[in-house]
Protein backbone atom coordinates (compact mmCIF):
# COMPACT_ATOMS: atom_id res chain seq x y z
CA UNK A 1 0.00 0.00 0.00
CA UNK A 2 2.69 2.57 0.91
CA UNK A 3 4.52 1.96 -2.11
CA UNK A 4 1.22 3.02 -4.02
CA UNK A 5 0.38 6.33 -2.25
CA UNK A 6 -0.64 8.61 -4.53
CA UNK A 7 1.12 11.01 -5.86
CA UNK A 8 -0.43 14.14 -4.44
CA UNK A 9 0.87 12.60 -1.02
CA UNK A 10 4.56 12.28 -2.38
CA UNK A 11 5.81 14.75 -0.62
CA UNK A 12 4.36 14.21 2.66
CA UNK A 13 6.34 10.69 2.77
CA UNK A 14 9.58 12.06 3.78
CA UNK A 15 12.64 10.37 2.58
CA UNK A 16 15.05 10.28 5.15
CA UNK A 17 17.49 8.47 3.45
CA UNK A 18 17.23 10.45 0.35
CA UNK A 19 17.21 13.80 2.63
CA UNK A 20 19.58 12.43 4.87
CA UNK A 21 21.66 15.98 4.12
CA UNK A 22 18.63 17.89 4.84
CA UNK A 23 18.25 15.89 8.36
CA UNK A 24 22.21 16.80 9.11
CA UNK A 25 21.56 20.46 8.44
CA UNK A 26 19.11 20.51 11.98
CA UNK A 27 22.05 18.04 13.88
CA UNK A 28 24.81 20.42 13.11
CA UNK A 29 22.99 23.10 14.28
CA UNK A 30 22.47 21.18 17.75
CA UNK A 31 26.22 20.23 17.91
CA UNK A 32 27.00 23.15 17.74
CA UNK A 33 25.45 25.05 20.40
CA UNK A 34 26.82 22.52 22.78
CA UNK A 35 30.03 23.62 21.66
CA UNK A 36 29.69 27.28 22.03
CA UNK A 37 27.78 26.65 25.77
CA UNK A 38 30.34 24.02 26.69
CA UNK A 39 33.58 25.57 25.44
CA UNK A 40 36.04 23.73 28.09
CA UNK A 41 35.19 20.14 26.48
CA UNK A 42 37.77 21.01 23.88
CA UNK A 43 40.65 20.51 25.66
CA UNK A 44 43.19 23.76 26.11
CA UNK A 45 46.06 21.38 26.26
CA UNK A 46 45.49 19.67 22.54
CA UNK A 47 44.09 22.99 20.49
CA UNK A 48 46.38 22.57 17.74
CA UNK A 49 44.30 23.43 14.80
CA UNK A 50 46.08 25.60 12.24
CA UNK A 51 43.70 29.26 11.60
CA UNK A 52 43.11 28.06 8.07
CA UNK A 53 41.51 24.61 9.04
CA UNK A 54 38.71 27.26 11.02
CA UNK A 55 37.78 28.51 8.13
CA UNK A 56 38.01 25.73 5.51
CA UNK A 57 35.36 23.95 7.77
CA UNK A 58 33.25 27.43 7.89
CA UNK A 59 33.71 27.11 4.24
CA UNK A 60 32.68 23.54 3.48
CA UNK A 61 29.44 24.47 5.72
CA UNK A 62 28.48 27.11 3.32
CA UNK A 63 29.30 24.89 0.47
CA UNK A 64 27.11 22.67 1.55
CA UNK A 65 24.22 24.41 2.84
CA UNK A 66 24.12 25.85 -1.14
CA UNK A 67 23.79 22.49 -2.19
CA UNK A 68 21.32 21.92 0.21
CA UNK A 69 18.84 24.92 -0.93
CA UNK A 70 19.49 24.18 -4.48
CA UNK A 71 18.36 20.56 -4.05
CA UNK A 72 15.67 21.43 -1.81
CA UNK A 73 14.44 24.15 -4.87
CA UNK A 74 15.01 21.00 -6.95
CA UNK A 75 12.66 19.16 -5.59
CA UNK A 76 9.56 21.50 -4.86
CA UNK A 77 9.49 21.64 -8.53
CA UNK A 78 9.19 18.34 -9.09
CA UNK A 79 6.30 18.12 -6.67
CA UNK A 80 4.03 19.96 -8.57
CA UNK A 81 0.98 21.56 -7.12
CA UNK A 82 2.03 20.43 -3.41
CA UNK A 83 5.28 22.78 -2.77
CA UNK A 84 5.99 20.54 0.72
CA UNK A 85 9.08 23.30 1.09
CA UNK A 86 7.22 26.15 -0.99
CA UNK A 87 4.98 27.64 1.44
CA UNK A 88 6.14 31.10 2.41
CA UNK A 89 5.90 30.32 6.57
CA UNK A 90 8.78 27.74 6.46
CA UNK A 91 10.69 29.85 3.91
CA UNK A 92 10.98 32.73 6.87
CA UNK A 93 11.64 30.08 8.93
CA UNK A 94 14.17 28.48 6.84
CA UNK A 95 15.78 32.20 6.40
CA UNK A 96 15.99 32.63 10.32
CA UNK A 97 17.57 29.11 11.28
CA UNK A 98 20.11 29.79 8.53
CA UNK A 99 21.00 33.20 10.35
CA UNK A 100 20.87 31.46 13.71
CA UNK A 101 22.87 29.18 11.65
CA UNK A 102 25.32 31.52 10.17
CA UNK A 103 25.31 33.74 13.48
CA UNK A 104 26.43 30.20 15.96
CA UNK A 105 28.80 29.29 13.15
CA UNK A 106 30.97 32.95 13.44
CA UNK A 107 30.48 33.00 17.41
CA UNK A 108 32.28 28.98 16.46
CA UNK A 109 34.79 30.92 14.40
CA UNK A 110 35.61 33.02 16.63
CA UNK A 111 36.11 30.67 19.92
CA UNK A 112 38.25 28.47 17.96
CA UNK A 113 40.72 31.55 16.59
CA UNK A 114 40.57 32.18 20.05
CA UNK A 115 41.33 28.85 21.54
CA UNK A 116 44.21 28.62 18.79
CA UNK A 117 45.55 32.37 20.33
CA UNK A 118 45.73 31.24 23.95
CA UNK A 119 47.59 27.92 22.67
CA UNK A 120 49.87 29.83 20.79
CA UNK A 121 50.68 31.97 23.91
CA UNK A 122 50.59 29.37 26.40
CA UNK A 123 52.95 26.90 24.35
CA UNK A 124 55.39 30.25 24.14
CA UNK A 125 55.56 30.89 27.74
CA UNK A 126 55.72 27.22 28.59
CA UNK A 127 51.96 27.43 30.13
CA UNK A 128 50.26 23.85 30.93
CA UNK A 129 46.94 24.29 31.70
CA UNK A 130 44.03 21.07 32.63
CA UNK A 131 40.42 21.93 33.36
CA UNK A 132 37.20 22.88 31.53
CA UNK A 133 36.40 26.36 30.27
CA UNK A 134 39.86 28.30 31.31
CA UNK A 135 40.35 32.06 30.50
CA UNK A 136 42.99 33.33 28.24
CA UNK A 137 46.83 34.11 29.94
CA UNK A 138 46.88 37.70 29.83
CA UNK A 139 49.68 39.32 26.85
CA UNK A 140 50.39 42.21 28.91
CA UNK A 141 49.88 44.23 32.03
CA UNK A 142 47.55 46.10 30.25
CA UNK A 143 45.06 43.63 29.69
CA UNK A 144 44.78 43.76 33.43
CA UNK A 145 42.97 46.96 32.89
CA UNK A 146 41.09 46.48 29.75
CA UNK A 147 40.12 43.03 30.34
CA UNK A 148 39.51 43.29 33.93
CA UNK A 149 39.19 46.81 35.05
CA UNK A 150 42.52 46.99 37.47
CA UNK A 151 42.42 49.84 39.26
CA UNK A 152 45.59 52.04 38.85
CA UNK A 153 46.78 51.93 42.03
CA UNK A 154 48.06 48.48 41.76
CA UNK A 155 49.14 49.05 37.93
CA UNK A 156 51.41 52.21 39.51
CA UNK A 157 52.88 50.30 41.89
CA UNK A 158 53.45 47.39 40.03
CA UNK A 159 55.48 49.71 37.33
CA UNK A 160 57.02 51.15 40.43
CA UNK A 161 58.38 47.88 41.38
CA UNK A 162 59.76 48.21 38.13
CA UNK A 163 58.07 45.12 36.32
CA UNK A 164 57.88 45.47 32.45
CA UNK A 165 56.73 42.29 31.60
CA UNK A 166 54.19 39.34 33.48
CA UNK A 167 55.95 35.87 34.30
CA UNK A 168 54.28 32.61 32.78
CA UNK A 169 52.48 32.23 36.07
CA UNK A 170 51.27 35.87 36.91
CA UNK A 171 49.75 35.45 32.48
CA UNK A 172 47.64 32.34 33.52
CA UNK A 173 46.90 32.57 37.23
CA UNK A 174 45.72 35.87 37.77
CA UNK A 175 42.90 35.82 34.72
CA UNK A 176 41.70 32.40 36.48
CA UNK A 177 41.69 33.53 39.57
CA UNK A 178 40.15 36.69 38.22
CA UNK A 179 37.28 34.77 36.76
CA UNK A 180 35.88 33.17 40.02
CA UNK A 181 37.83 29.86 39.57
CA UNK A 182 39.86 27.55 42.40
CA UNK A 183 43.69 26.88 41.11
CA UNK A 184 46.45 25.03 42.07
CA UNK A 185 49.52 26.23 40.48
CA UNK A 186 53.11 24.60 40.34
CA UNK A 187 55.99 27.44 38.61
CA UNK A 188 59.41 27.40 39.63
CA UNK A 189 61.47 28.93 42.23
CA UNK A 190 61.54 32.83 42.08
CA UNK A 191 58.95 32.96 39.17
CA UNK A 192 56.58 35.84 40.81
CA UNK A 193 53.87 33.25 42.18
CA UNK A 194 53.34 35.72 45.11
CA UNK A 195 52.25 38.20 42.37
CA UNK A 196 50.04 36.00 40.98
CA UNK A 197 47.71 35.67 43.94
CA UNK A 198 47.85 38.70 45.51
CA UNK A 199 47.26 40.98 42.37
CA UNK A 200 43.65 39.04 41.88
CA UNK A 201 42.91 39.19 45.68
CA UNK A 202 43.38 43.08 45.74
CA UNK A 203 41.52 43.35 42.51
CA UNK A 204 38.46 41.50 43.64
CA UNK A 205 38.25 42.92 47.33
CA UNK A 206 37.79 46.41 45.67
CA UNK A 207 38.05 48.46 48.75
CA UNK A 208 38.53 48.54 52.62
CA UNK A 209 35.66 46.93 55.24
CA UNK A 210 35.09 46.74 58.62
CA UNK A 211 32.74 43.44 58.16
CA UNK A 212 35.63 40.87 58.84
CA UNK A 213 38.49 38.84 57.38
CA UNK A 214 38.15 38.52 53.62
CA UNK A 215 41.22 36.80 52.82
CA UNK A 216 43.38 34.81 54.00
CA UNK A 217 47.22 33.42 53.17
CA UNK A 218 48.64 30.99 54.79
CA UNK A 219 52.30 30.60 54.68
CA UNK A 220 54.60 27.56 56.83
CA UNK A 221 57.00 29.72 58.49
CA UNK A 222 56.73 33.06 60.01
CA UNK A 223 59.24 34.57 57.88
CA UNK A 224 57.62 33.99 54.84
CA UNK A 225 54.45 35.74 56.14
CA UNK A 226 56.26 38.93 57.08
CA UNK A 227 57.83 38.93 53.52
CA UNK A 228 54.22 38.16 51.70
CA UNK A 229 52.82 40.85 54.21
CA UNK A 230 54.96 43.16 52.98
CA UNK A 231 55.08 42.38 49.44
CA UNK A 232 51.42 42.91 49.75
CA UNK A 233 51.74 46.27 50.93
CA UNK A 234 53.74 47.34 48.37
CA UNK A 235 51.20 46.00 46.06
CA UNK A 236 48.02 48.04 47.73
CA UNK A 237 50.30 50.94 48.51
CA UNK A 238 47.96 54.44 47.83
CA UNK A 239 44.71 52.31 48.85
CA UNK A 240 43.52 51.91 52.31
CA UNK A 241 43.58 48.17 52.94
CA UNK A 242 43.48 46.53 56.70
CA UNK A 243 46.88 44.16 55.75
CA UNK A 244 47.71 42.34 58.82
CA UNK A 245 50.17 39.98 59.38
CA UNK A 246 49.40 37.53 62.87
CA UNK A 247 52.04 38.05 65.03
CA UNK A 248 52.62 36.43 68.29
CA UNK A 249 51.09 39.24 70.05
CA UNK A 250 48.09 39.71 67.39
CA UNK A 251 47.53 36.43 68.45
CA UNK A 252 47.16 36.25 72.38
CA UNK A 253 45.40 39.82 72.06
CA UNK A 254 43.52 41.06 69.76
CA UNK A 255 39.99 40.18 68.79
CA UNK A 256 39.38 40.21 65.36
CA UNK A 257 35.67 40.94 65.68
CA UNK A 258 36.74 44.56 66.53
CA UNK A 259 39.81 44.67 64.35
CA UNK A 260 39.45 45.93 61.02
CA UNK A 261 41.43 43.07 58.63
CA UNK A 262 40.64 42.61 55.00
CA UNK A 263 43.80 40.45 54.57
CA UNK A 264 45.06 38.10 57.16
CA UNK A 265 48.39 36.42 56.22
CA UNK A 266 49.64 34.07 58.78
CA UNK A 267 50.90 30.75 59.83
CA UNK A 268 48.36 27.15 60.25
CA UNK A 269 50.21 27.98 63.91
CA UNK A 270 49.11 30.99 64.80
CA UNK A 271 45.77 31.34 63.12
CA UNK A 272 44.53 27.79 64.63
CA UNK A 273 45.14 29.25 68.21
CA UNK A 274 42.93 32.14 67.20
CA UNK A 275 40.10 30.09 65.78
CA UNK A 276 40.58 27.89 68.88
CA UNK A 277 40.52 31.21 71.47
CA UNK A 278 37.27 32.75 69.28
CA UNK A 279 38.96 35.48 68.51
CA UNK A 280 38.80 34.63 64.58
CA UNK A 281 35.93 34.84 62.79
CA UNK A 282 36.70 32.98 59.46
CA UNK A 283 33.13 32.24 57.89
CA UNK A 284 33.17 35.56 55.79
CA UNK A 285 36.66 34.73 54.01
CA UNK A 286 36.47 34.93 50.06
CA UNK A 287 40.07 33.95 49.11
CA UNK A 288 42.21 31.66 50.80
CA UNK A 289 45.51 31.10 49.56
CA UNK A 290 47.63 28.24 50.62
CA UNK A 291 51.19 29.12 49.93
CA UNK A 292 53.98 26.48 49.63
CA UNK A 293 51.11 24.38 49.74
CA UNK A 294 52.74 20.97 49.79
CA UNK A 295 54.46 21.84 53.06
CA UNK A 296 51.27 22.74 54.17
CA UNK A 297 49.93 19.30 54.04
CA UNK A 298 52.59 17.60 55.23
CA UNK A 299 52.71 15.92 58.62
CA UNK A 300 53.10 18.63 61.81
CA UNK A 301 50.72 21.47 59.94
CA UNK A 302 48.24 19.39 58.36
CA UNK A 303 46.18 19.48 61.07
CA UNK A 304 46.03 23.07 61.89
CA UNK A 305 45.19 23.31 57.91
CA UNK A 306 42.43 21.26 58.18
CA UNK A 307 41.04 23.35 61.27
CA UNK A 308 41.42 26.25 58.75
CA UNK A 309 39.75 24.84 56.11
CA UNK A 310 36.88 24.19 57.90
CA UNK A 311 36.82 27.74 59.77
CA UNK A 312 36.62 29.09 56.26
CA UNK A 313 32.86 28.35 55.67
CA UNK A 314 31.80 30.73 52.91
CA UNK A 315 30.33 28.49 49.83
CA UNK A 316 31.89 31.14 47.58
CA UNK A 317 35.51 31.03 48.54
CA UNK A 318 38.17 31.05 46.38
CA UNK A 319 40.59 28.76 47.42
CA UNK A 320 43.66 28.02 45.73
CA UNK A 321 47.20 26.34 46.23
CA UNK A 322 51.00 27.50 45.20
CA UNK A 323 54.15 26.01 45.27
CA UNK A 324 57.30 25.16 43.50
CA UNK A 325 56.91 21.15 44.54
CA UNK A 326 53.27 19.90 43.49
CA UNK A 327 53.22 16.05 44.65
CA UNK A 328 50.72 14.07 42.87
CA UNK A 329 49.22 12.98 46.94
CA UNK A 330 48.51 17.08 47.50
CA UNK A 331 46.97 17.56 43.96
CA UNK A 332 44.81 14.27 44.77
CA UNK A 333 43.85 16.14 48.29
CA UNK A 334 43.43 18.95 46.65
CA UNK A 335 40.56 17.88 44.45
CA UNK A 336 38.93 16.29 47.09
CA UNK A 337 38.25 19.92 48.29
CA UNK A 338 38.31 21.99 45.78
CA UNK A 339 35.24 22.88 43.33
CA UNK A 340 36.22 22.72 39.20
CA UNK A 341 39.69 23.74 39.77
CA UNK A 342 42.12 25.00 37.20
CA UNK A 343 45.21 23.29 37.17
CA UNK A 344 48.48 25.11 36.00
CA UNK A 345 51.41 24.11 35.46
CA UNK A 346 54.70 26.24 34.04
CA UNK A 347 57.42 24.21 32.48
CA UNK A 348 58.12 20.72 33.96
CA UNK A 349 56.63 20.09 37.16
CA UNK A 350 58.60 19.23 40.55
CA UNK A 351 61.92 20.81 38.46
CA UNK A 352 64.35 23.36 39.36
CA UNK A 353 64.83 26.71 38.01
CA UNK A 354 67.01 26.58 35.00
CA UNK A 355 68.75 29.14 35.74
CA UNK A 356 70.94 27.79 38.32
CA UNK A 357 74.28 25.96 37.88
CA UNK A 358 74.05 22.69 39.80
CA UNK A 359 76.71 20.14 41.01
CA UNK A 360 77.66 17.48 43.52
CA UNK A 361 80.09 17.24 45.27
CA UNK A 362 81.81 14.31 47.20
CA UNK A 363 83.60 14.80 50.55
CA UNK A 364 84.85 11.99 52.19
CA UNK A 365 83.57 12.40 55.98
CA UNK A 366 82.44 15.52 57.83
CA UNK A 367 86.10 16.75 58.48
CA UNK A 368 86.27 16.71 54.60
CA UNK A 369 83.36 18.94 54.36
CA UNK A 370 84.74 21.35 56.81
CA UNK A 371 88.18 21.53 55.40
CA UNK A 372 86.30 21.99 51.47
CA UNK A 373 84.45 24.66 52.47
CA UNK A 374 87.12 26.65 53.87
CA UNK A 375 88.91 26.12 51.10
CA UNK A 376 86.66 27.19 48.79
CA UNK A 377 85.58 30.22 51.27
CA UNK A 378 89.41 30.97 51.08
CA UNK A 379 90.17 30.78 47.09
CA UNK A 380 87.02 32.64 46.15
CA UNK A 381 83.49 33.54 48.64
CA UNK A 382 81.26 35.80 46.13
CA UNK A 383 79.06 36.72 49.16
CA UNK A 384 75.91 36.31 49.49
CA UNK A 385 76.16 33.05 49.93
CA UNK A 386 73.48 30.69 52.11
CA UNK A 387 74.33 27.61 53.46
CA UNK A 388 71.88 24.78 54.81
CA UNK A 389 72.43 22.10 57.57
CA UNK A 390 70.28 19.40 58.66
CA UNK A 391 69.12 20.20 61.93
CA UNK A 392 69.62 23.51 64.58
CA UNK A 393 71.97 21.82 66.47
CA UNK A 394 74.50 21.29 62.94
CA UNK A 395 73.21 25.19 62.35
CA UNK A 396 74.97 26.16 65.87
CA UNK A 397 78.33 23.91 64.88
CA UNK A 398 78.74 25.23 61.98
CA UNK A 399 78.26 29.01 62.85
CA UNK A 400 80.54 28.41 65.89
CA UNK A 401 83.26 27.28 63.42
CA UNK A 402 82.93 30.00 60.74
CA UNK A 403 82.19 32.97 63.42
CA UNK A 404 86.42 33.52 63.19
CA UNK A 405 87.35 33.13 60.16
CA UNK A 406 87.19 36.20 59.49
CA UNK A 407 83.79 36.27 57.16
CA UNK A 408 80.69 37.69 58.22
CA UNK A 409 78.90 34.94 59.22
CA UNK A 410 75.27 34.75 60.67
CA UNK A 411 73.20 31.74 61.26
CA UNK A 412 69.14 31.19 61.53
CA UNK A 413 67.00 28.42 63.21
CA UNK A 414 64.05 28.08 64.97
CA UNK A 415 65.68 28.31 68.75
CA UNK A 416 66.09 31.89 68.12
CA UNK A 417 63.39 34.57 69.34
CA UNK A 418 61.50 36.36 66.36
CA UNK A 419 63.90 39.45 66.48
CA UNK A 420 66.90 37.35 66.24
CA UNK A 421 65.63 35.96 63.36
CA UNK A 422 64.27 39.04 61.69
CA UNK A 423 67.56 40.06 62.97
CA UNK A 424 69.64 37.51 60.85
CA UNK A 425 67.31 38.12 57.93
CA UNK A 426 67.62 42.00 57.22
CA UNK A 427 71.48 41.84 58.21
CA UNK A 428 71.36 39.32 55.18
CA UNK A 429 69.12 41.26 52.57
CA UNK A 430 71.46 44.52 53.55
CA UNK A 431 74.71 42.66 52.69
CA UNK A 432 75.86 43.16 56.54
CA UNK A 433 75.92 39.45 56.95
CA UNK A 434 77.87 37.47 53.99
CA UNK A 435 77.22 34.15 54.96
CA UNK A 436 73.79 32.96 56.61
CA UNK A 437 73.69 29.16 57.86
CA UNK A 438 70.12 28.20 57.92
CA UNK A 439 67.62 24.79 58.56
CA UNK A 440 65.13 24.20 56.30
CA UNK A 441 62.80 27.22 58.25
CA UNK A 442 64.27 29.79 55.36
CA UNK A 443 64.15 27.12 52.10
CA UNK A 444 60.74 27.94 51.00
CA UNK A 445 59.60 31.43 49.57
CA UNK A 446 61.88 33.70 50.65
CA UNK A 447 63.06 36.18 48.01
CA UNK A 448 66.88 36.97 49.25
CA UNK A 449 67.63 39.07 46.16
CA UNK A 450 70.56 37.70 44.66
CA UNK A 451 71.72 35.30 46.32
CA UNK A 452 74.81 34.59 44.61
CA UNK A 453 76.01 30.48 45.54
CA UNK A 454 73.53 28.09 47.81
CA UNK A 455 75.81 25.71 49.48
CA UNK A 456 73.90 22.27 50.78
CA UNK A 457 76.49 21.55 53.62
CA UNK A 458 74.01 18.61 54.67
CA UNK A 459 72.52 16.65 51.83
CA UNK A 460 68.74 18.13 51.12
CA UNK A 461 66.08 15.43 53.00
CA UNK A 462 63.88 14.99 50.06
CA UNK A 463 64.16 16.17 46.24
CA UNK A 464 61.18 18.74 46.63
CA UNK A 465 63.43 20.20 49.58
CA UNK A 466 66.69 20.27 46.88
CA UNK A 467 64.43 22.15 45.02
CA UNK A 468 63.26 25.08 47.36
CA UNK A 469 66.98 25.49 49.12
CA UNK A 470 68.53 26.45 45.91
CA UNK A 471 65.81 27.98 44.85
CA UNK A 472 66.81 30.86 46.80
CA UNK A 473 69.32 31.51 44.36
CA UNK A 474 68.53 32.23 40.37
CA UNK A 475 65.65 34.14 41.10
CA UNK A 476 63.46 36.56 38.72
CA UNK A 477 65.77 35.60 35.64
CA UNK A 478 68.86 36.30 37.71
CA UNK A 479 71.48 33.11 37.36
CA UNK A 480 72.80 31.47 40.56
CA UNK A 481 74.89 28.39 41.84
CA UNK A 482 74.68 25.66 43.95
CA UNK A 483 76.69 23.20 45.49
CA UNK A 484 75.54 19.98 47.35
CA UNK A 485 78.16 18.03 49.14
CA UNK A 486 77.32 14.62 49.76
CA UNK A 487 79.30 11.44 51.83
CA UNK A 488 78.71 7.99 51.71
CA UNK A 489 75.48 8.39 54.36
CA UNK A 490 74.27 9.97 51.26
CA UNK A 491 74.76 7.86 48.37
CA UNK A 492 71.58 5.88 48.50
CA UNK A 493 69.73 9.09 48.35
CA UNK A 494 71.86 10.70 45.54
CA UNK A 495 69.96 9.86 42.40
CA UNK A 496 66.89 11.43 43.28
CA UNK A 497 68.48 14.84 43.63
CA UNK A 498 71.06 14.28 40.55
CA UNK A 499 67.19 13.66 38.56
CA UNK A 500 66.59 16.97 39.22
CA UNK A 501 70.00 18.19 38.15
CA UNK A 502 69.84 16.73 35.16
CA UNK A 503 66.22 17.94 34.48
CA UNK A 504 67.04 21.13 34.74
CA UNK A 505 69.96 20.71 32.19
CA UNK A 506 73.21 20.39 34.41
CA UNK A 507 76.03 17.86 33.97
CA UNK A 508 75.59 14.73 36.29
CA UNK A 509 78.16 12.43 36.08
CA UNK A 510 77.19 8.73 34.49
CA UNK A 511 77.91 6.56 37.30
CA UNK A 512 74.93 8.43 39.23
CA UNK A 513 72.92 8.49 36.77
CA UNK A 514 72.67 4.50 37.00
CA UNK A 515 71.98 4.17 40.40
CA UNK A 516 68.60 3.32 41.50
CA UNK A 517 66.37 6.39 42.43
CA UNK A 518 65.18 5.27 46.11
CA UNK A 519 61.22 5.80 46.89
CA UNK A 520 61.60 8.85 49.31
CA UNK A 521 61.28 8.55 52.61
CA UNK A 522 62.90 11.61 54.75
CA UNK A 523 66.93 11.23 54.72
CA UNK A 524 67.84 12.45 58.23
CA UNK A 525 70.69 10.00 58.45
CA UNK A 526 72.79 10.58 61.77
CA UNK A 527 75.71 12.83 60.93
CA UNK A 528 78.97 13.19 63.26
CA UNK A 529 79.79 16.39 64.67
CA UNK A 530 81.02 19.14 62.34
CA UNK A 531 82.54 20.69 65.59
CA UNK A 532 86.23 20.09 65.83
CA UNK A 533 86.93 22.28 68.54
CA UNK A 534 86.71 20.30 71.61
CA UNK A 535 84.01 21.86 74.02
CA UNK A 536 85.36 22.37 77.12
CA UNK A 537 87.82 24.50 74.65
CA UNK A 538 84.89 26.75 73.57
N1 LIG B 1 56.49 40.40 36.67
C1 LIG B 1 57.63 40.47 37.33
N2 LIG B 1 58.72 41.03 36.74
C2 LIG B 1 59.91 41.09 37.41
N3 LIG B 1 60.11 40.62 38.66
C3 LIG B 1 59.06 40.04 39.27
C4 LIG B 1 57.77 39.94 38.65
N4 LIG B 1 56.94 39.33 39.52
C5 LIG B 1 57.66 39.07 40.62
N5 LIG B 1 58.92 39.50 40.49
C6 LIG B 1 60.02 39.40 41.49
O1 LIG B 1 60.53 38.08 41.41
C7 LIG B 1 61.04 37.68 42.67
C8 LIG B 1 60.51 36.30 43.03
O2 LIG B 1 59.11 36.34 43.18
P1 LIG B 1 58.35 35.42 44.25
O3 LIG B 1 58.99 35.57 45.59
O4 LIG B 1 56.92 35.71 44.14
O5 LIG B 1 58.71 33.99 43.67
P2 LIG B 1 58.01 32.61 43.95
O6 LIG B 1 57.63 32.07 42.64
O7 LIG B 1 56.95 32.77 44.98
O8 LIG B 1 59.23 31.77 44.52
P3 LIG B 1 59.26 30.60 45.64
O9 LIG B 1 58.79 29.36 44.97
O10 LIG B 1 60.69 30.52 46.02
O11 LIG B 1 58.37 31.02 46.75
C9 LIG B 1 60.61 38.74 43.67
O12 LIG B 1 61.73 39.53 43.97
C10 LIG B 1 59.59 39.58 42.93
O13 LIG B 1 59.59 40.91 43.33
Amino acid sequence: MEKDTSFLFAGLKFNRKKFADDFARFKVKKESDDVVEKPGLISNESSTMEEGSVVSVDKKRKRKKKTNRKRKAAHSDTVEGFDVWGSSKSEAADEVREENEDEMLQKMKEYRLQQERDALSRKKHNIRVSGSNIPPPLQNFEELKSRYNCKSYILRNLTELGFKELTPIQRQAIPVLLSGRECFACAPTGSGKTFAFLCPILMKLKRASKDGVRAVILCPTRELAAQTARECKKLAKGKKFYIRLMTKQLTKTADFSKFPCDILITTPFRVQFAVRKRKLDLSKVEFLVLDESDRLFEMGLVKQVDLVLKACSNPSIIRSLFSATLPETVEELARTIMHDAVRVVIGTKNSASESIKQKLVFVGSEEGKLIGLRQSFAESLNPPVLIFVQNKERAKELYNELKYDNIRADVIHADLSDIQREDAIDNFRSGKTWVLIATDVVARGMDFKGVNCVINYDFPDSASAYIHRIGRSGRAGRSGEAITLYTEADVPYLKNVANVIKASGCEVPEWIMALPTKKWKKHRPHREMISVIPENDE
